[in-house]
């Protein structure tokens, strides 16, 4: 795979998605980190987004509920490079039904190189970081000469 420079804007497209036992762990995040999320985009998969809204006032696009195809939403955004930094607190302790679009989610981050934070340490580093506010530079695939290979 041949890499490219891109970079991510000063102002980010931030994803929040939350399991079920970790949307009171998000929703208390949000709150700590309000100010600062103001400043950015915020959008979410559908329940997780809506809780959001209704404990911290934020304004939060809302995608589909992860189980019936939200987390694939906002795989296609980061695949699309609509999405530039992604907090997902996923649940370690239970099993999800739809596992298979969690680490799609997972992977397609990992593979557009964004910003990931899987916990609430992971996210408090990542907003304090000077970069959170600035253009950050990163490497992702080289999509024309990926094609041209094939
Ligand atoms: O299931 C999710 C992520 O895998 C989150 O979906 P909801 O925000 O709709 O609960």
């Amino acid at each position: 795979m041949e890499f490219i420079s891109k970079a991510l804007p000063a102002r980010k497209r931030v994803a929040l998605v939350a399991h079920d036992n970790r949307k009171k762990a998000m929703i208390q995040w949000c709150l700590q980190h309000r100010d600062l999320l103001t400043r950015h985009t915020l959008l979410a998969t559908g329940t997780t987004g809506g809780k959001i809204e209704e404990a911290t006032g934020l304004d939060v696009e809302k995608l589909l509920s992860g189980p019936l195809g939200g987390d694939q939403q906002l795989g296609a955004k980061i695949s699309e490079g609509q999405v530039d930094l992604l907090i997902f607190f996923w649940d370690p302790f239970e099993p999800m039904p739809h596992d298979p679009d969690v680490k799609a989610l997972l992977r397609i981050a990992a593979a557009w190189n964004i910003p990931v934070a899987c916990n609430q340490s992971s996210a408090d580093m990542m907003v304090r970081s000077p970069l959170m506010n600035q253009v950050l530079e990163r490497d992702v695939p080289d999509y024309q000469s990926y094609l041209a290979g094939r």
